[in-house]
Protein backbone atom coordinates (compact mmCIF):
# COMPACT_ATOMS: atom_id res chain seq x y z
CA UNK A 1 0.00 0.00 0.00
CA UNK A 2 1.85 3.36 -0.65
CA UNK A 3 2.37 5.44 1.97
CA UNK A 4 0.49 8.54 2.19
CA UNK A 5 1.55 11.91 3.67
CA UNK A 6 0.23 15.14 4.66
CA UNK A 7 2.34 18.70 3.88
CA UNK A 8 0.79 21.68 6.57
CA UNK A 9 1.35 24.93 6.48
CA UNK A 10 -0.12 27.57 8.89
CA UNK A 11 -0.59 30.98 9.29
CA UNK A 12 1.25 33.26 6.84
CA UNK A 13 2.93 30.41 5.10
CA UNK A 14 1.45 31.36 1.97
CA UNK A 15 3.09 34.75 1.72
CA UNK A 16 6.69 33.25 1.47
CA UNK A 17 8.26 34.25 -1.45
CA UNK A 18 7.73 38.17 -0.19
CA UNK A 19 7.64 37.32 3.45
CA UNK A 20 10.83 38.73 5.06
CA UNK A 21 12.92 37.01 2.55
CA UNK A 22 16.51 37.80 4.81
CA UNK A 23 14.17 34.74 7.39
CA UNK A 24 12.51 32.81 5.33
CA UNK A 25 13.83 32.96 2.08
CA UNK A 26 12.67 33.57 -1.68
CA UNK A 27 11.12 30.38 -2.10
CA UNK A 28 7.12 30.21 -2.26
CA UNK A 29 5.08 27.84 -1.08
CA UNK A 30 3.97 26.73 -4.24
CA UNK A 31 7.81 25.77 -4.74
CA UNK A 32 8.01 23.98 -1.21
CA UNK A 33 4.59 22.11 -1.96
CA UNK A 34 5.71 20.82 -5.74
CA UNK A 35 8.87 19.91 -4.58
CA UNK A 36 7.01 17.58 -1.42
CA UNK A 37 4.69 16.52 -4.03
CA UNK A 38 7.77 15.71 -6.58
CA UNK A 39 9.66 13.76 -3.69
CA UNK A 40 7.01 11.89 -2.68
CA UNK A 41 5.85 10.42 -5.74
CA UNK A 42 9.66 9.82 -6.84
CA UNK A 43 9.48 7.22 -3.66
CA UNK A 44 6.33 5.75 -4.71
CA UNK A 45 3.89 8.01 -2.11
CA UNK A 46 0.85 9.85 -1.96
CA UNK A 47 1.39 13.85 -0.40
CA UNK A 48 -1.16 16.13 -0.18
CA UNK A 49 -0.39 19.75 0.72
CA UNK A 50 -2.80 22.10 2.73
CA UNK A 51 -1.84 25.65 4.07
CA UNK A 52 -4.31 27.76 6.00
CA UNK A 53 -3.99 31.06 8.24
CA UNK A 54 -7.08 29.67 10.40
CA UNK A 55 -6.04 26.96 13.59
CA UNK A 56 -9.77 25.70 13.37
CA UNK A 57 -9.28 24.52 9.22
CA UNK A 58 -5.56 23.46 10.15
CA UNK A 59 -7.54 21.25 13.46
CA UNK A 60 -10.30 19.92 11.24
CA UNK A 61 -7.33 18.93 8.90
CA UNK A 62 -5.41 16.77 11.18
CA UNK A 63 -8.49 15.18 12.07
CA UNK A 64 -9.51 14.43 8.57
CA UNK A 65 -6.32 12.84 8.02
CA UNK A 66 -6.96 9.98 10.51
CA UNK A 67 -10.08 8.92 8.36
CA UNK A 68 -8.26 9.24 5.36
CA UNK A 69 -5.65 6.69 6.47
CA UNK A 70 -2.69 9.47 6.61
CA UNK A 71 0.56 7.88 7.39
CA UNK A 72 2.53 10.46 8.65
CA UNK A 73 2.21 14.48 9.07
CA UNK A 74 4.87 17.09 7.71
CA UNK A 75 4.05 20.58 9.44
CA UNK A 76 5.25 23.85 9.78
CA UNK A 77 2.69 25.17 12.08
CA UNK A 78 3.89 29.35 11.55
CA UNK A 79 3.01 31.38 14.87
CA UNK A 80 0.84 28.23 15.83
CA UNK A 81 3.88 26.88 16.86
CA UNK A 82 4.37 28.86 19.79
CA UNK A 83 0.69 29.78 20.82
CA UNK A 84 -1.64 26.82 20.26
CA UNK A 85 -2.74 23.87 22.76
CA UNK A 86 -5.99 23.14 20.68
CA UNK A 87 -2.79 22.42 17.62
CA UNK A 88 -1.24 20.31 19.60
CA UNK A 89 -3.91 18.39 20.49
CA UNK A 90 -5.40 17.63 17.55
CA UNK A 91 -2.26 16.10 16.59
CA UNK A 92 -1.78 14.16 19.89
CA UNK A 93 -5.81 12.98 19.27
CA UNK A 94 -5.04 11.82 15.97
CA UNK A 95 -2.25 9.82 17.10
CA UNK A 96 -0.36 10.23 13.61
CA UNK A 97 3.17 10.53 13.36
CA UNK A 98 4.61 13.77 12.79
CA UNK A 99 7.70 15.97 11.87
CA UNK A 100 7.76 19.83 13.03
CA UNK A 101 9.75 22.05 10.74
CA UNK A 102 10.47 25.61 10.49
CA UNK A 103 12.00 27.26 7.96
CA UNK A 104 14.29 30.04 10.26
CA UNK A 105 15.95 28.55 13.38
CA UNK A 106 13.03 29.54 15.86
CA UNK A 107 16.21 29.03 19.00
CA UNK A 108 18.04 32.13 17.58
CA UNK A 109 14.84 34.27 17.53
CA UNK A 110 12.49 36.26 19.69
CA UNK A 111 12.52 34.50 23.01
CA UNK A 112 8.58 33.92 22.33
CA UNK A 113 9.74 31.87 18.90
CA UNK A 114 11.89 29.53 21.63
CA UNK A 115 9.12 27.22 23.25
CA UNK A 116 7.02 24.93 20.99
CA UNK A 117 3.73 23.68 21.96
CA UNK A 118 4.19 20.63 19.86
CA UNK A 119 7.97 19.75 19.96
CA UNK A 120 7.62 17.40 23.09
CA UNK A 121 5.10 15.24 21.00
CA UNK A 122 6.65 15.27 17.69
CA UNK A 123 9.23 12.89 16.48
CA UNK A 124 11.51 15.49 15.39
CA UNK A 125 12.05 19.01 14.85
CA UNK A 126 14.09 20.07 12.69
CA UNK A 127 14.57 24.24 11.97
CA UNK A 128 16.83 26.78 10.51
CA UNK A 129 17.56 24.46 7.67
CA UNK A 130 15.42 27.22 5.64
CA UNK A 131 13.36 24.95 3.23
CA UNK A 132 15.44 21.80 3.12
CA UNK A 133 14.33 21.45 6.09
CA UNK A 134 10.82 20.52 4.68
CA UNK A 135 12.92 17.88 2.55
CA UNK A 136 14.82 16.06 4.98
CA UNK A 137 11.38 16.04 6.86
CA UNK A 138 9.87 14.17 3.90
CA UNK A 139 12.60 11.78 3.61
CA UNK A 140 12.50 10.73 7.34
CA UNK A 141 8.56 10.58 7.13
CA UNK A 142 9.22 7.76 3.86
CA UNK A 143 11.57 5.85 5.66
CA UNK A 144 9.61 5.80 8.82
CA UNK A 145 7.98 1.78 9.38
O1 LIG B 1 10.58 29.47 10.63
C1 LIG B 1 9.40 29.17 10.37
O2 LIG B 1 9.07 28.51 9.35
C2 LIG B 1 8.27 29.61 11.29
C3 LIG B 1 7.24 30.36 10.56
C4 LIG B 1 6.49 31.32 11.13
O3 LIG B 1 5.48 31.86 10.46
C5 LIG B 1 6.82 31.88 12.45
O4 LIG B 1 5.66 32.38 13.15
C6 LIG B 1 7.57 30.89 13.30
O5 LIG B 1 8.00 31.48 14.51
C7 LIG B 1 8.76 30.33 12.50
Amino acid sequence: MAKKLLLLNGPNLNLLGTREPEVYGKATLADIENAATAQAAAAGATLSCFQSNHEGALIDAIHAARLDGVDAIVINPGGLTHTSVALRDALAGVAIPFVEVHISNIHQREAFRHHSFLSAIAQGTICGLGIDGYRFAIDFALKKR
